[in-house]
């Protein structure tokens, strides 16, 4: 049964000018963790800020348990609805130790400095109760952050892009630890990101916002393999867009009125595949892991990826096949 739901959901600013959401729906269920991706400007935090409180509605309702918190009508407080929130700039108050940060969220309890040693063992920081936040790391902080949203006991929490003040080596090591703990407790959780990454490897399900609008919202591996649009294809990894020029020299039957795409990933070269092409090889770049290999076609050059530089300088056969290529009945955009 779902836990929240959310329903034909709108909000504009501006008096109305500038519509930031356009009738937004989903439901998630309890303990599961979704993930809110799109570019910057979609729409992804006032839809958090919805959820929240911290924004009204101009149309639509979220509801939590069966009960509605934000409607036309009706519009709970914020920290009336049991929702956690720890967002990419930690937000602690420097003045305050890490217990009086986490203690502050903790409204009803008695417990407190009990629940305050529990969720400090449970991101990993027993016995650093007592020190302020200009003494702790980043990813420290972080923890401590998402330690004081979890303190109350929330119904679902919301992470707001909460990696993307740090290196990208801690960043991992992070993301790691955090979604070991929310997996741990069992809470149901937001995710925001604008890296894609982040969101393949950590949700149960994915949203795509474009410009207010929810273009699809399915499993990670749903979104990869299949696609609803262009810019959710392009989301994942390197795409080429191909004419139908381009794809007659590969013998595939493309239509005028398709778009088509490939990720860069599933060209093969010189394997057996059921759309192919002779090319040239222009050049053989070393990128660390990988090279990137640059063709020339009879139709135009295209960029692809593997794993020896044999290729440079020859002819070779260069394919893909029928499951990998995505077909949209609409404009590329
Ligand atoms: N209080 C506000 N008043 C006017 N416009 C706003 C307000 N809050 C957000 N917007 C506009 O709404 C649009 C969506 O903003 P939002 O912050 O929800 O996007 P986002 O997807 O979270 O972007 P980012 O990834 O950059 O954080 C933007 O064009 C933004 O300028």
């Amino acid at each position: 049964m779902s836990l929240l739901k959310i329903h034909n959901l709108s909000k504009s600013f501006d008096n109305g000018k500038t519509k930031v959401l356009d009738t937004v729906s989903f439901e998630l269920e309890k303990g599961r963790v979704l993930t809110i991706v799109g570019e910057s400007g979609s729409g992804k935090t006032t839809l958090i800020r919805l959820i929240a409180g911290l924004e009204t509605p101009d149309d639509g309702i979220v509801e939590l348990n069966d009960t509605i918190l934000s409607s036309v009508d009706i519009m709970v407080r914020a920290e009336k609805r049991n929702v956690g929130l720890v967002f990419q700039d930690y937000a602690l108050f420097p003045h305050m130790t890490v217990q009086e940060n986490i203690m502050y969220g903790i409204h009803k309890q008695h417990d407190k400095k009990e629940r305050v040693a529990e969720v400090l063992e449970l991101v990993g920081l027993s016995g650093f109760e007592s020190r302020y936040p200009h003494q702790l790391s980043g990813g420290q902080q972080q923890r401590v952050a998402l330690a004081r949203a979890l303190a109350p006991r929330p119904e679902v929490l919301i992470l707001d892009e909460p990696f993307s003040n740090l290196d990208v080596i801690l960043k991992d090591q992070l993301r790691r630890e955090i979604f070991e703990i929310i997996h741990k407790t069992g809470v149901t959780a937001i995710f925001v990101t604008h890296d894609t990454d982040d969101a393949l490897s950590v949700s149960d399900s994915i949203i795509v916002l474009q410009k207010g609008k929810m273009i699809q919202n399915a499993t990670a591996f749903e979104l990869f393999n299949a696609p609803k649009t262009p810019y959710v294809a392009s989301l994942f990894s390197a795409v080429v867009n191909f004419t139908t020029k381009e794809l007659e020299e590969f013998r595939y039957p493309a239509s005028e009125s398709t778009s088509y795409m490939l990720r860069t990933s599933s060209f093969r070269i010189e394997e057996d595949t059921d759309y192919s092409v002779t090319a040239r090889v222009l050049s053989v770049l070393f990128m660390g892991a990988y090279y990137q290999i640059s063709v020339e076609t009879p139709q135009g050059n295209l960029y692809t990826i593997c794993s020896s530089n044999d290729y440079q300088n020859k002819n070779i056969t260069i394919g893909f096949n029928q499951p990998d290529i995505f077909h949209f009945e609409c404009q590329i955009n």
